[in-house]
């Protein structure tokens, strides 16, 4: 195994878990609005704002990615999955259907399958 390979088994059921917390409490956050909240201020202001902060983030993680360090990558991926999942919870697209998305091409697919 690859030390590459090796890194991405270090994703864990806690970590996978973990965005499903993230989902519910940004649903949470939608119904109860709470004062003080980033997530909340972001609502307030709306879909257009929201749509706009993913573009600013997918941009800022492709300048990351070329000119600076793996840290900085890593926290602006975050950013810009933190605000891909604010985007689908505005719109009340569960995050599952995109998986769901995501393993319908993997099936699909001619290549050699996960788990084969
Ligand atoms: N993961 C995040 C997260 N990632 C990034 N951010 C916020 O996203 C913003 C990133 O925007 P920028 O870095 O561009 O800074 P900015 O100046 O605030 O940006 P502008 O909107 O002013 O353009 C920052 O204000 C961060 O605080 C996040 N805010 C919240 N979360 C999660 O959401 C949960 C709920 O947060 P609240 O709703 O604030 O309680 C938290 O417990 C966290 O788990």
């Amino acid at each position: 195994m690859s030390l590459e390979m090796a890194d991405i088994k270090t994703l864990t059921k806690k970590d996978l878990k973990f965005l499903i917390e993230l989902e519910e409490l940004l649903y949470d956050r939608k119904s109860e609005m709470p004062d003080g909240s980033y997530t909340t201020s972001m609502y307030k202001k709306g879909i257009d704002k929201i749509a706009q902060k993913v573009g600013e983030e997918a941009v800022e993680t492709v300048i990351a990615s070329k000119n600076t360090k793996d840290k900085e990558t890593i926290n602006e991926a975050a950013d810009l999955i933190f605000h891909l999942m604010l985007l689908l919870a505005e719109k009340e697209i569960p995050l599952h259907k995109v998986i769901k998305k995501l393993r319908k091409r993997h099936d699909k697919g001619s290549h050699k399958h996960i788990g084969e």
